[in-house]
């Protein structure tokens, strides 16, 4: 099996800006193999949603290939398609529709439909089965939203910020059953969110968008184990610790330094020693993800 067949989505040298505007992403090229959950993150206006519409067909880019489940974007058959859940930004569009009523709509398009797993979610929302969907608060619209993804019973979940306007304990909920449901049944997911705390305990993978381009995509695990906080007391100003192979996004507020770097701590050590810069107790601090997303896009 070559590396393309394990791959469910296969982004190569993607292109994109809008009309005659800037360049959102050249050369943008990825793969999300089967059975993994990656989360696309990045900083407003990055182009998520963006590469969500172009993968999903919504958007024709200025250059390169996208597949999907092996075929072309461009030529994508219905049986393909059908595989594919997917929630974009915002909520179910049948609003003057109750929870028991878009189920049965829903289930005549997907022939995996599977109800029991809408209703053990909607079983959480503190509604009844009539009340239309217009009447709900934002939060339980998504709850709803996310129900019907779920029942889709598909292959690839493709989630645009799935989180409006969700309660953190249903965020939790969510999180865990869709982590449980994707890894007993070999799925794959490909998710944005701008609640990065949350994606810790779910996606394998990540991708880090900055403008134009891909930061990093690495494993979750493998990015903080070696991805590093470092900080130390100095008197030297700050523009001696600029950027460089080994500082990432360094900054200093009154005389404590913090940076972040990809170099084991011994490296680190000596290229302060080389800068002849006098400092005290350098320590390498707990990273979380959302630690790990600041340290390498920077805090604005
Ligand atoms: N239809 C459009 N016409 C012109 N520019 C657009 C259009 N849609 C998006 N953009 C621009 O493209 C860039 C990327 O937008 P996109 O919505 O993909 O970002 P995002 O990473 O999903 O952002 P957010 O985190 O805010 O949801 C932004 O600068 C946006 O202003």
């Amino acid at each position: 099996m070559n590396q393309d067949s394990e791959s469910v989505i296969s982004v190569k040298n993607l292109t994109q800006r809008y009309g005659t505007g800037r360049v959102i992403y050249s050369d943008l090229s990825f793969e999300v193999p089967k059975g993994r959950i990656l989360g696309l993150l990045g900083k407003n206006g990055t182009g998520k949603t963006t590469t969500i519409n172009i993968l999903m067909g919504y958007l024709r880019p200025q250059g390169g290939e996208c597949r999907i489940f092996g075929e072309k974007i461009t030529e994508i058959t219905p049986a393909t398609r059908a595989r594919i859940a997917l929630l974009i930004e915002g909520h179910v569009q049948y609003a003057f529709m109750t929870i028991a009523q878009i189920e049965r709509f829903y289930s005549k398009f997907y022939p995996k439909w599977n109800r029991d797993a809408y209703y053990e979610l909607m079983a959480k929302l503190h509604v009844s089965p009539g009340q239309k969907i217009s009447s709900m608060s934002c939060g339980q619209r998504s709850q709803v939203a996310l129900g019907l993804i779920l029942a889709q019973n598909a292959d690839l979940l493709v989630l645009d910020d799935f989180s409006l306007g969700l309660d953190p304990g249903y965020r939790r909920l969510f999180i865990d059953y869709l982590r449980e449901f994707a890894k007993a049944e070999e799925k794959t997911v490909f998710m944005t969110s701008h609640i990065i705390q949350d994606l810790e305990r779910l996606i394998d993978d990540c991708i880090i968008l900055d403008y134009g381009k891909i930061l990093t995509q690495m494993p979750v695990d493998e990015l903080l184990r070696d991805f590093s906080r470092y900080t130390l007391e100095t008197d030297a100003s700050v523009d001696r610790f600029e950027a460089d192979s080994v500082f990432v996004n360094p900054g200093k507020i009154k005389n404590e330094l913090e940076f972040y770097t990809f170099r084991p701590f011994d490296e680190v050590k000596s290229h302060i020693s080389e800068l002849g810069i006098g400092y005290r107790g350098l320590e390498r601090r707990e990273m979380s993800l959302e630690d790990a997303f600041i340290g390498l896009t920077g805090k604005y």
